[in-house]
C-alpha cells in the first residue's frame, strides 16, 4: 500500500478561519487573561497559529495524551502521555486541538481539566467530524465541520507523516498490486 493525499483545505482557507476565529475568540475574552492548553501532538500547530491572532494576554501550556497510536481508529483507551506543568485553578482555560472525531479524546480531557477548578473551560477545534461522534462532547469555538475521512495535515498525521502539511488533506490509500 501508498498513499496520496487530497488536499481539502488549502492553507489560505485555513490561515483565513484561524484569524477569524482568533477575533471572536479575543471578543470573548476581553478584559481578561487566556490559558491555553494544546493537545500534543496534533494541536501543536493550530496552537501556534491560533495564539498569534489573539489579542488579550495569553499563557500557554502543553499536555500529551493519545488514542491512535498508528492507526486509522481510535484504540477508544486515551492515554496521558505527558500532564500540565502547571495548574490550571482559577484560570480561564482554552483547550486547543487539531480535531474531533469521535469524541472520546476531548471528552476524557475536559473532564480531566474540570476536576483541577478552573475558573473556565472551553474548547477550540480546527477540525470537527461531528457524525464519527460516539461520546458528547461540547465544542465552543470550531474552524471546520468535515465528514468522515481520514485527514492529516495542519498537526495531523498519518503513521506520525504529514504533519508538517500547511493544509488539511484526505489520505487516500492505493493498492500496489492492483495497478
Ligand atoms: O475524537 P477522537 O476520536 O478521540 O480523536 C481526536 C484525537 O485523535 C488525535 O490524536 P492522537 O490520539 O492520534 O494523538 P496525536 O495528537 O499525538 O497524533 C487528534 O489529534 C485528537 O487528539
Ligand atoms: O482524521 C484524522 N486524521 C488524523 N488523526 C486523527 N485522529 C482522529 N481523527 C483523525
Ligand atoms: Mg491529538
Amino acid at each position: 500500500m501508498s498513499e496520496k493525499v487530497r488536499v481539502l483545505i488549502s492553507e489560505e482557507e485555513v490561515e483565513k478561519r484561524i484569524c477569524e476565529m482568533g477575533k471572536e475568540i479575543s471578543e470573548y475574552y476581553k478584559g481578561e487573561e487566556v490559558h491555553l492548553v494544546s493537545v500534543l501532538r496534533g494541536g501543536v500547530f493550530f496552537t501556534c497559529q491560533l495564539a498569534k491572532r489573539l489579542s488579550v494576554p495569553v499563557s500557554l501550556d502543553f499536555m500529551s495524551v493519545s488514542s491512535y497510536g498508528n492507526d486509522t481508529k481510535s484504540s477508544g483507551v486515551v492515554k496521558v502521555i505527558k500532564d500540565l506543568d502547571d495548574a490550571i485553578e482559577g484560570k480561564n482555560v482554552l483547550v486547543v486541538e487539531d480535531i474531533v472525531d469521535s469524541g472520546r479524546t476531548l471528552s476524557y480531557l475536559l473532564e480531566n481539566l474540570k476536576s483541577r477548578k478552573p475558573k473556565s473551560l472551553r474548547l477550540c477545534t480546527l477540525l470537527d467530524k461531528p457524525e464519527c461522534r460516539v461520546t458528547d462532547v461540547h465544542v465552543d469555538y470550531t474552524g471546520f465541520q468535515i465528514p468522515d475521512e481520514f485527514v492529516v495535515g495542519y498537526g495531523l498525521d498519518y503513521m506520525q507523516h504529514y504533519r508538517n502539511f500547511p493544509y488539511v488533506g484526505v489520505v487516500e490509500l492505493e493498492d500496489e498490486a492492483a495497478k
